[in-house]
């Protein structure tokens, strides 16, 4: 399995670069690397045979590539289509709500080995402009779940972790008008 860098390690730190097109092969693999990672993540006897976290998200800066590519595997309701499955290059919030949402149980995150509690207070809605790997620009507005994970990930992409968003005086503290997502 890949190996995911842990808080520390610089690269987690940095801005990470915009990618050219076309991709090189390289690039198309690392595409590949990451939303296969998600897959196996969230496939029950891979995930335990290799003592997997599961994951929703993974961007390139997590496995020391410090490149503006991420994929998000958001699963549907059981059985279904997953809600949202995509790799996201150069990605770029164009506009986002005013309105607070934030995720009931706390964010983690593969690259850091512990549990922050408290609320991570994102943009509830974003309306995202990414390129796919064939270099097409796509638009698309994403809410609630789907928005709050790709936050997560656009996030690494600038060396921001998900406890950087948390109030360290009162973790739980959050705007009383937030959605709070279960
Ligand atoms: O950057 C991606 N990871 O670190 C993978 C592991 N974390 C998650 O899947 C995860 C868990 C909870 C909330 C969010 Cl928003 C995310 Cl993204
Ligand atoms: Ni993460």
């Amino acid at each position: 399995m890949k190996n995911i860098i842990r808080e520390g390690n610089p690269i987690l730190r940095a801005r990470s670069s915009e990618m050219t097109f076309p991709l090189s092969n390289d690039d198309k693999q690392l595409a590949h690397d990451l939303m296969e990672f998600l897959e196996n993540s969230q496939d029950e006897e891979i995930a335990e045979k290799y003592h997997l976290r599961a994951g929703v998200g993974l961007a390139a800066p997590q496995l020391a590539i410090s490149k503006r590519m991420t994929a998000v595997l958001i699963p549907g309701p059981e059985g279904e289509e997953p809600s949202l499955k995509q790799v996201l290059i150069n990605p770029t919030i164009l506009s986002q709500s005013v309105q607070v949402a934030a995720l009931s149980e706390g964010e983690g995150c593969l690259s850091v080995d512990r549990d922050v509690p408290g609320y991570v207070p994102r943009a509830d809605r974003i309306t995202l402009r990414y390129f796919d790997i064939e270099g097409v620009q796509h638009k698309i507005r994403l809410k609630n779940y789907e928005a709050i994970v790709v936050q997560h990930e656009i996030d690494h992409l600038n060396g921001i972790l998900f406890f950087d968003h948390i109030n360290n005086d009162k973790p739980f503290a959050i705007p009383n008008d937030a959605i709070m997502l279960e």
